[in-house]
């Protein structure tokens, strides 16, 4: 009896209000998770993490498989236990940070072979080899390995990364062996050709996947390419199912995901922002790096839920950024992690409601106007 199941509680619209039942804890959607990447979601307590109001984080199959090792891992009890995080992860399958991070890369129709940033050791990752990872982290949503290409792209680039990827997922599913305790999502590429896409979401269909991320995207293209590509794909996906966009966005990026059907969403951009001195807030970001600040008494915003806004002034945000102190980017993660959750929370509230399209709307507009 699987043990992971997507239950759609409300939709306005394309936008859907949902919740994924796991073993580790329910995740409602729209969810934001925060990147854990090698175990640790940067600067956080897991506690912290949670108390912004996050139901799953991501950890990346990459960076764990080369330190400090999957086989170690499962050896300390899995990554829960490793990270003494005990609701849900999902992690993504390694392919996309082979491709951005290992050197020596070589691709075929088995799988890839790489050499690690971190040591020069070499390595392969199959769908077979991953998906083993996977289990032996003990997560609760896995990803088949991909191709992912950057973007703008030939059609025929494309295609053929689209069959293989479709290829792939076949393996990847045979691999999975239809495990009860964890999901396995098929990921839809294609590009930002529609034909394409939809060959895709079709033939992953076809295999038969517990959820359909969305992979292609936020990898170089204008916004209003991935918007276009949402609007086109998520129709042709099972309504039943879970979607998710990986590596979005900024908060306007996930807005406008959540208004086109998606239901899962996961970026470093909060945390990476946060230690670079940008918080976000419900008037917009704002760079905390900047002069303006070195004076300003106020608080980031006195009307926020999260202490961490209302306690501090910007002139002493500005000077942790200034020097570089690291209760800076402990401060400005758990900022933008909470506000990234707010945006979530309200969006679920929203659509529940049947006024996603007002929440947008009041959403943008107080971007817009803020005072920052
Ligand atoms: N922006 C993206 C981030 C990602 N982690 C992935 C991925 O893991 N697989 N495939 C993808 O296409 C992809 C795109």
């Amino acid at each position: 009896m699987k043990q992971v199941n997507f239950s759609l509680i409300a939709s306005d619209g394309m936008a859907r209000r949902g919740r994924i039942d796991t073993p580790r804890g329910e995740i409602n959607t729209p969810a934001f998770m925060p990147v854990g990447t090698a175990g640790t979601v940067k600067a956080m307590y897991p506690e912290q993490v949670r108390e912004t109001g996050a139901d799953i984080l991501l950890g990346n199959t990459y960076h764990l498989m080369l330190r400090p090792g999957a086989e170690r891992v499962a050896g300390l009890g899995g990554l829960h236990t490793f990270m003494d995080w005990q609701r849900p992860i999902l992690t993504d399958s390694g392919g996309f940070q082979v491709m951005s991070l290992a050197k020596l890369r070589k691709l075929t129709e088995k799988g890839v072979t790489f050499k690690s940033h971190i040591d020069g050791s070499s390595h392969e990752l199959t769908p077979e080899r991953s998906i083993e990872i996977q289990t032996l982290l003990d997560s609760d949503i896995i990803m088949q390995l991909d191709e992912c290409i950057a973007l703008p792209a030939e059609r025929k680039e494309m295609e053929r990364a689209m069959e293989l990827s479709l290829r792939w997922a076949d393996r990847s599913k045979t691999a999975f062996n239809n495990q009860a305790n964890r999901a396995l999502f098929g990921i839809v590429q294609g590009g930002d050709d529609p034909e394409l896409r939809a060959r895709s979401a079709a033939g992953l269909q076809s295999i038969g996947f517990d959820g359909y991320s969305i992979g292609g995207l936020a990898v170089g293209e204008p916004q209003e390419v991935m918007f276009r590509v949402l609007s086109d794909i998520t129709p042709e996906l099972p309504w039943d199912r879970p979607r998710y966009l990986m590596g979005v966005g900024k908060p306007d990026d996930i807005l406008g995901g959540i208004e086109r059907g998606v239901d899962m969403f996961d970026c470093v951009h909060p945390t990476r922002a946060g230690r670079h001195g940008h918080a976000y807030t419900r008037f917009g970001v704002i760079n905390l790096k900047n002069a303006r600040h070195k004076d300003d008494h106020r608080p980031l915003d006195e009307a926020s839920p999260n202490p961490n806004c209302r306690r501090w002034s910007r002139a002493y945000l500005h000077h942790l950024v200034r020097t570089e102190e690291i209760l800076g980017a402990m401060v400005l993660s758990q900022i933008n992690l909470a506000y990234y959750q707010e945006l979530t929370a309200g969006a679920r509230a929203a659509i529940e409601a049947g006024r996603i399209s007002d929440f947008a709307a009041e959403t943008r507009a107080a971007w817009a106007a803020g005072d920052l």
